[in-house]
């Protein structure tokens, strides 16, 4: 049985975060944790049951959130008050109010503490006897930093402010064009420069290994960041099937 272990990654908008950690979680055989869909949730909530503009009713509504975050890298479900939110929380809606939510701090508060109690629970090593040493993979824009300090493994996946724009027109538009492009800088740019009031997603922290993927494509970024997990844990990885 391998010990469990914890990868922290940051980075910003469309670095790649989400699809490269559910990649190595799922390579690694750990469970996955996607903090920003939780700042989604969290958002679709406060839109359901609190008035946006009201941070205390926001920060009220986000503590009684009856949420439950899937960890399976291959499926990472999103739960709210019983229902799958997880196409709802990609929406163009929800995805321009984000920010908003996120730079509350007292939500970012209560975020952190359930946060930190999944990484507690996925990498206790009174689970790790049943599941024989598991771990998780968690991505964000404060996990290295404020939410798991001291994870195993701290990442910052960064990429050009160019490639993250092709990459997410090429994924939402089907197109990276200049008006496909255009049309991509709200949910790429504005929001980044948004979430870094609160967050410190641009440069790596002292210890933290920045993988720099503007000139990798996704099998590199995988292979890359994995050659981090082995480099810090020296845990090897077995080649992909
Ligand atoms: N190295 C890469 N090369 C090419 N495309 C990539 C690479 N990494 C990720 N992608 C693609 O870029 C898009 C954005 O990736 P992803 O959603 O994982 O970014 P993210 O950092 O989680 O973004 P956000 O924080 O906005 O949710 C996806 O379509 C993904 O498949
Ligand atoms: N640890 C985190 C994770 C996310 N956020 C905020 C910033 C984003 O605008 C929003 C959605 O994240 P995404 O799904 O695009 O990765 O949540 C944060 O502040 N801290």
């Amino acid at each position: 049985m391998t010990s469990p272990v914890v990868v922290a990654i940051d980075g910003p908008s469309g670095s790649g975060k989400s699809s490269v950690s559910k990649a190595v979680a799922a390579r690694l055989g750990l469970a996955y944790l996607d903090t920003g869909a939780m700042y989604r949730a969290a958002t679709v909530w406060s839109m359901e049951t609190a008035d946006l503009s009201d941070t205390v009713s926001v920060a009220t509504a986000v503590r009684a959130m009856p949420l439950v975050m899937g960890l399976d890298p291959a499926a990472p479900g999103v739960e709210l008050d019983g229902r799958d939110i997880a196409v709802t929380i990609r929406s163009t809606e929800v995805t321009a109010a984000v920010s908003k939510v996120a730079s509350n701090l007292e939500v970012r508060s209560e975020l952190k503490r359930l946060q930190r109690e999944i990484i507690e629970q996925e990498s206790s090593s009174v689970r790790a006897v049943h599941s024989g040493g598991r771990g998780i993979v968690a991505e964000g824009r404060d996990i290295t930093t404020v939410v798991a300090p001291d994870a195993d493994v701290r990442v910052l996946l960064t990429a050009s402010e160019e490639a993250r724009l092709r990459r997410r027109s090429l994924e939402v538009h089907g197109a990276a064009d200049t008006e496909a492009v255009d049309a991509t800088r709200d949910q790429v740019l504005r929001r980044d420069q948004d979430d870094a009031k609160v967050t410190q997603f641009h440069v790596a922290a002292d210890g933290v290994v920045t993988v720099d993927s503007s000139d990798l494509d996704f099998e590199q970024t995988i292979d890359a960041v994995l050659a981090v997990v082995t480099q810090v844990t020296g845990r090897e990885v077995a080649p992909s099937a």
